[in-house]
């Protein structure tokens, strides 16, 4: 069977050479654009590739320049020697350089920026002194829980600034003037807009973390406002997992004479990471997933779809089968959106169905299996996807659905990763078993939707009440049988 499919993509992808062509052209133009040494004449380059250096894996944070507090809040954390990426970026910004750093999901891409950041508040305590710009909300509240943990002991300040949350109190939070500012771009612009006596005239640090991300063209306009009410004269830093090719962006972003630190080679995965594809027919791609789903159950999986829709659709679909399921994605509120990733991360619920607003770089370590249940249309973001899984040196497994229209958007991101997949193993006949009970589900799950669509129509609406999903109607209760986990397992 598998082979099967393996043809069907092979014939696929003859069908679509002209593509791939055209594919290499824009790769080329890409390439054109890219910083890299060659064409990138003003950064100084710190490039590692894995495995080169083992002596240098011996450093330690004392090794790098950090100062003794800090080693300790390190190692309080667990952080018994520093990453590659740490290795590479904490020396040079500790020098008082500008740094871009690409390096590998789950990496320790925030501690290397956090740590010089603190390193250098401990030395002249100054409020309002940085500024992290992130494109996600949830990861901006995890940047500033990693600030908190590292520079608890040495009494640092954090202030979490993003939408879908009260302005009132957060301009109170920004009146306490606190030393680092963790921001989307959009809220943190409303703030220097329209909050009194707030402004970041005597910033020292800007960090774009999930830089590419930032400098994208979504927040374009927001970025060049807040880059214009800075200081020039102050540190930047560059991080990503992938980094924008085009040079005109990253100029955006007004480095000094910047130093590139890049660990591995370009786009890599982790090693650590099995990767997989399954070639399915579209109209099967809900009963794939709840087989494989069921098949590794016990694990904890992110299951990535294309739209917030299809992300809820999904959620009340597994829910009806008895699967904990929950959604992720920005038609929720503020508060649903993290109270979901709370239960998550507690365990309490074990898939999460996320747009990509959850790609990147939300760390949560016990992520087993990353599915692209939906493929992701930028390749780039397949690589902050699978990278919630197989994060600090642990490993895991991630399986992207390739259906017939998929196969040319799959090409693009095996030839970004350098990688032939293979083909993660079913059974057919026994997935298409799960059809009658999965159809039922669909069905229900689409009259949930309906309802929740009215009742967000009506005048009165509790703007949370029906935002994931789980006060829905329960009508899986009325699929006969209960519990789908316990019966599909019977029956194997
Ligand atoms: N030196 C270290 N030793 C052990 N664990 C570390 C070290 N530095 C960071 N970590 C841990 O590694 C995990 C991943 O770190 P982090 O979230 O900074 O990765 P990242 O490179 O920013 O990933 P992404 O590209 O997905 O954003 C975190 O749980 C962090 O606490």
């Amino acid at each position: 069977m598998a082979d099967q499919r393996e043809a069907s993509v092979d014939q696929e992808k003859k069908n679509t050479k002209t593509v791939e062509k055209e594919n290499n052209t824009q790769k080329t133009e890409e390439k054109n654009n890219s910083l890299t040494p060659e064409d990138d004449s003003n950064t100084t380059d710190n490039e590692t590739q894995d495995d080169t250096n083992t002596e240098e894996t011996h450093k330690s944070f004392r090794d790098l320049g950090v100062t003794e507090v800090l080693c300790e809040a390190c190692d309080l954390l667990g952080w018994k020697k520093p990453t590659k990426i740490q290795i590479e970026a904490i020396p040079v910004a500790l020098e008082g350089r500008d740094v871009i750093g690409l390096a590998e999901t789950g990496s320790g891409k925030t501690g290397a920026f956090a740590l010089p950041i603190l390193q250098c508040l401990l030395a002249s305590a100054q409020r309002l002194h940085s500024l992290i710009l992130t494109p996600t909300r949830e990861l901006a509240f995890q940047i500033a829980e990693q600030f908190d943990a590292l520079g608890s002991s040495i009494g640092v300040k954090t202030a979490v600034v993003v939408g879908g949350i009260d302005m009132m109190s957060q301009a109170l939070v920004l009146a306490k003037k606190p030393h680092v500012v963790i921001a989307t771009p959009g809220r943190l612009i409303d703030h220097l807009e329209n909050t009194k006596g707030f402004n970041l005239r005597a910033l020292k640090y800007l960090v774009m973390d999930e830089a590419d991300r930032i400098l994208n063209m979504d927040f374009e306009s927001e970025v060049d406002k807040i880059l214009k009410v800075i200081p020039r004269d102050r540190r930047t830093f560059l991080f990503s997992a992938t980094m924008t090719k085009k040079v005109q962006k990253l100029q955006r972003a007004a480095l000094q004479d910047p130093v590139k630190c890049t660990v591995s080679s370009k786009y890599a995965t982790v090693d650590k990471l099995q990767q997989y594809y399954i070639f399915i027919p579209s109209k099967y791609k809900d009963c794939y997933l709840v087989s494989i789903l069921n098949e590794l159950a016990g694990n904890s999986f992110m299951v990535f779809c294309g739209t917030c829709n299809n992300a809820q659709r999904v959620a009340l679909l597994l829910r009806n089968l008895g699967i904990t399921a929950i959604p992720l994605h920005g038609q929720m509120s503020q508060n649903k959106r993290l109270g979901a990733l709370n239960k998550f991360k507690s365990k309490s619920r074990s898939v999460l169905l996320a747009t990509d607003v959850a790609s990147r770089g939300l760390d949560i370590p016990h992520v087993d299996c990353v599915i692209n249940f939906d493929i992701p249309t930028h390749s780039k973001d397949y690589i902050h996807r699978v990278g919630r899984t197989a994060r600090a040196g642990r490993s895991g497994k991630s399986i992207t659905f390739v259906t017939q229209y998929d196969v040319e958007l799959f090409q693009r991101i095996e030839a970004l990763i350098g990688k032939k997949l293979p083909a993660f193993p079913t059974q057919e006949e026994e997935v298409m078993m799960l059809l009658e009970r999965v159809s039922e589900a669909q069905r229900f799950a689409r009259i949930e939707m309906k309802e929740s669509s009215e009742k967000r129509k009506r005048p009165k609406a509790d703007e949370d009440a029906a935002d994931d999903g789980e006060q829905s109607s329960g009508v899986r209760k009325k699929i006969k049988g209960g519990s789908f986990r316990g019966r599909a397992k019977r029956g194997r």
